[in-house]
């Protein structure tokens, strides 16, 4: 039987420290686990005038502006993406409502330290010595095992919530994929050659869905929300709150803030876009920085083929940059080697 996502991520075993996020609620002082002296604080001097083009998933040119927007940023915000605006608004209510239960409660429902879901800190934390001013629930498939520990008696609502949530993104980044695909060039007939990406077997990935809370930060300018790193599906889409935080790495800019939009949605590559665009499109290198007023919060979907798809440039490319890799077999490499992964797979 063909592994899930969540199993996949299943083969590392992670100590307490890397699982267990901080009481945020009984903190008044940034504690010296989670001060970072090498935070490379070097904003885009240019940030007001670059900005991260908005697109509408509507527009007669929309191609021609995702191929664009890929190229250059790698992301873009997505307005009229027919997500109802009520969906996204219930679910980033129901992420306050859970970020805001008492400690105890949330750490019922921690990840197994070889888990891949549950309530706990960024899975990337193993790779840093300083802990993140941030706090997660990842979610693949159903969310009720952990949503039952968190609400014995009224959990059905949460996880209605984001069944639904999950399933629209994923008919969503279908969508978008398709879009990228017509980007990359790669016409009608030659799609289902391309990996079989658009046959119905490419459609049935489990996808993840990651609920993110930056608590108000006594010292934001020491403290990291989510250290930079890469997101390792095919595309990410993000809701955030109306909060600040979120920045991208441009090479010869710096960090580029990416303020929300109201009503839109970030759209962002990852890791197996970039295999799979033989480099074309860069996959975002992308951090949080926490905020001392503003609790920020975010929904992350995180979007990707089955894992046992092979990943490789597509055939239209004919001299491929990356090796063939199945997903569980990158995610295994990532969860080693983070962003040395993908420089291992380059021919
Ligand atoms: O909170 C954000 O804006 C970013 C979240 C993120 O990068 C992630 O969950 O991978
Ligand atoms: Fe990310």
């Amino acid at each position: 039987m063909a592994t899930s996502l969540s199993e996949a991520y299943r083969d590392t075993t992670l100590q307490l420290k890397h699982i267990i996020p901080l009481d945020f609620d009984s903190i008044h002082d940034l504690p010296e686990s989670h001060v970072w002296t090498t935070k490379d604080n070097l904003l885009s001097e240019k940030g007001d005038i670059l900005s991260i083009p908005v697109i509408d998933l509507n527009a007669l040119n929309a191609t021609e502006l995702v191929r664009n927007a890929c190229q250059k940023w790698g992301m873009f915000h997505l307005i009229n993406h027919g997500i109802p605006l009520s969906l996204v608004e219930e679910a980033e209510e129901h992420a306050r409502r859970l970020f805001g239960l008492p400690v105890e409660r949330k750490l019922k429902a921690l990840r197994s330290p070889s888990g891949a879901t549950g309530y706990g800190v960024a899975r990337i934390s193993q790779f840093f010595s300083k802990s993140m001013w941030h706090e997660g629930f990842t979610i693949m498939g159903s969310a009720v095992e952990h949503a039952k520990e968190l609400w014995p008696d009224e959990y059905e609502e949460f996880c209605d919530t984001m069944d639904n949530y999950q399933k629209k993104m994923k008919s969503l980044a279908y969508e978008i994929l398709l879009l990228i695909l017509k980007a990359l060039e790669v016409d009608d007939q030659n799609q289902d050659q391309e990996m079989n990406i658009c046959s119905p077997s490419f459609y049935q990935s489990e996808g993840a869905l990651q609920l993110n809370s930056y608590p108000c930060c006594p010292n934001p300018n020491r403290a990291v929300g989510l250290a930079p790193h890469t997101d390792s599906l095919l595309l990410t889409i993000l809701h955030q709150n109306n909060t600040n935080g979120l920045q991208i790495f441009q090479e010869g800019v710096g960090w580029v803030p990416v303020p929300p939009v109201s009503g839109a949605l970030v759209v962002n590559m990852g890791d197996l876009m970039h295999i799979i665009s033989n480099a074309r499109f860069p996959t975002v290198y992308h951090r949080v920085v926490p905020n001392e007023t503003k609790h920020r919060f975010s929904i992350a979907y995180f979007y990707g083929p089955p894992t046992d798809s092979i990943i490789a440039p597509l055939s239209k490319f004919q001299i491929p940059c990356f090796r063939p890799v199945t997903l569980k077999d990158y995610i295994s490499l990532k969860s080693k080697h983070l962003e040395k992964a993908l420089p291992l797979l380059r021919i």
